[in-house]
């Protein structure tokens, strides 16, 4: 028996912004951010929340893999858009639940606990392994859900705007794994605090607007080169804290695992991440690592001393007190120039096109879905296996996750023997059907809480918020919470 994942749902709202339309209206170049970022990202609307996303997800789940509500023991919620300081995973079991009555069915059993989990977008995967660690000891025999929710804003103008995103997958875990069997004892870790990447302090609050919506905009306190070099440093140390624990030489396991997933805020960064932890494992390894490193650098041009010097320094980042700000840049540049040699060689067909391809390509449309875009490539690359027939059983998977500007894991899978049923399962492509593309004003309107002259998608089977509470004493209070409703099928 190897515990893991046995089911993934997806839920992401209807409403799409076209990244080609996107690039119209602000005149970007739709050439650099088909590459880069992706192909639409999509937008909460009117009635949607980070609670009812994740809601509709856990409920889709529990629907399509026919689970016995009463077995599960853990509901755990990742996410790093909630707008609730003191409850969470709590809020989705009482909508399941809901709608779980509405289907004369069993609730969520009474002895389930409710954790949320926060570090940026690794929440989800702290969510999975805590999950792991309940089924091999008090939750025995037990079922898990780990619910990975967000709402990726970014600032209209600045560099992130096109990579947002919204949406949540909820992920079944069991002790006898149908998909995904996870090395839990195999996994590496890395944290390391960087105050000035991805935070969002709730000083941004002071001051906002009031929106139509009641919410809140959760934008990022964030530095787009410093970002992608503490996603590269982060995921690097992670890798190693992995490789670290697995006998044989470390280089070889670039070439021995199969597929690999990592959290992708745009389409280009997991690439990105992955070669340079094949870098840096080529720069540690003072044999034949070092030689095929000097090689590369010969082709490229680039003087290997300083390649080095720049891959091996204690760490890339100096200082985290006051001089902060002056340390923001790109701090791997001269990896950054072999990167980009690298594309046009055969190393990255093999270490890149073919590790990182599968289920790759749905993803574009996905934009950044912070705790849940890990979770959907898996869900995303399994069902792009089942469709074009592909074997996996077997083959060696990493999920690689990364949170914020502080924190990442290394998990190492495998592909269960039979994963074909329960994959068939998975509802990545019908979670997309049915998009409502967005002009450009309803997309400024819904950017800023406003629902313009957007006409909502009819909700059915799911959860929408119905009202914001505005009680303030003295006999009673509920100002601010939000109401749910569950909405059925119109038959
Ligand atoms: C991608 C961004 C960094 C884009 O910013 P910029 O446009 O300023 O970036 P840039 O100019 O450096 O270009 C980025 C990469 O695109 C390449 N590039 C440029 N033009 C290109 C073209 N026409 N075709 C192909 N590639 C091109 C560059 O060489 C570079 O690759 P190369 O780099 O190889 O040289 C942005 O999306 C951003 O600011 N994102 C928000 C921060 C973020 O997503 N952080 C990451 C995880 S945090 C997260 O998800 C949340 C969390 O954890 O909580």
């Amino acid at each position: 028996m190897t515990p893991g994942i046995s089911g993934f749902s997806l839920f992401v709202p209807p409403y799409r912004v076209q990244l080609e339309a996107w690039c119209d209206w602000n005149d970007q170049p739709w050439g650099k951010v088909r590459n880069v970022v992706g192909r639409s990202f999509r937008m909460r609307g009117p009635g949607q929340s980070v609670y009812t996303l994740a809601a509709n997800a856990v409920w889709r789940l529990i629907r399509d893999y026919d689970i016995d509500p009463g077995q599960v023991g853990l509901l755990a919620l990742g996410t790093e858009s909630s707008s609730d300081n003191s409850a969470g995973a709590v809020i989705v079991k009482g909508m399941v639940n809901d709608a779980l009555t509405a289907h004369g069915m069993p609730l969520l059993a009474r002895d389930c606990e409710v954790p949320e989990f926060k570090q940026a977008c690794l929440a989800g995967v702290y969510g999975i392994k805590a999950a792991l660690r309940y089924l091999a000891t008090d939750g025995v025999g037990r079922q898990a859900i780990v619910v990975s929710a967000d709402i990726a804003e970014y600032a209209r103008g600045g560099s992130g705007e096109p990579t947002q995103g919204a949406g949540a997958v909820a992920v079944l875990l069991e002790s006898e794994a149908r998909l995904l069997e996870v090395n839990l004892a195999g996994s590496g870790s890395d944290s390391d605090y960087r105050v000035a990447d991805f935070r969002k302090p709730f000083a941004r609050f002071r001051g906002q607007p009031p929106r139509d919506d009641g919410q809140m905009q959760d934008l990022p306190v964030f530095n787009g080169r410093y970002s992608t070099s503490c996603y590269i440093d982060a995921t690097h140390h992670a890798m190693t804290a992995m490789l670290g624990k697995r006998p044989g030489n470390s280089l070889d396991y670039f070439n021995e695992v199969d597929r690999v997933f990592m959290h992708r805020p745009y389409h280009q960064m997991p690439a990105t991440g992955w070669v340079m932890a094949y870098l840096f494992t080529l720069a540690a390894d003072e044999e034949s690592g070092r030689d095929q490193l000097r090689a590369h650098c010969a082709d490229a041009g680039i003087d290997a001393d300083l390649l080095l010097a720049e891959m091996c320094a204690p760490s890339p980042f100096h200082g985290n007190g006051a001089d902060i700000g002056e340390i923001i840049g790109d701090v791997f540049p001269l990896s950054r120039r072999l990167r980009q040699h690298l594309r046009s060689t055969e190393v990255w067909n093999t270490l890149v096109s073919e590790k990182l391809g599968l289920g790759s390509d749905a993803m574009r449309d996905l934009g950044n879905l912070y705790t849940a875009a890990l979770p959907a490539w898996l869900a995303s690359g399994l069902q792009h296996a089942l469709t074009e027939g592909l074997e996996l059983a077997g083959q060696e998977w990493l999920a690689l996750g990364y949170g914020s500007g502080d924190a990442a894991e290394a998990l190492p899978m495998r592909v269960a023997e039979g994963w074909q049923a329960a994959a068939a399962r998975i509802n990545f492509e019908t979670a997309l059907h049915g998009p409502v593309d967005l002009t450009e004003a309803q997309y400024i309107a819904l950017h800023e809480g406003r629902p313009g002259d957007l006409v909502p998608a009819p909700a059915e089977d799911q959860f929408v918020v119905d009202h914001l509470g505005t009680a303030n004493g003295p006999d009673f209070y509920d100002q601010g919470i939000e109401y749910y409703r569950y909405v059925p099928l119109t038959a």
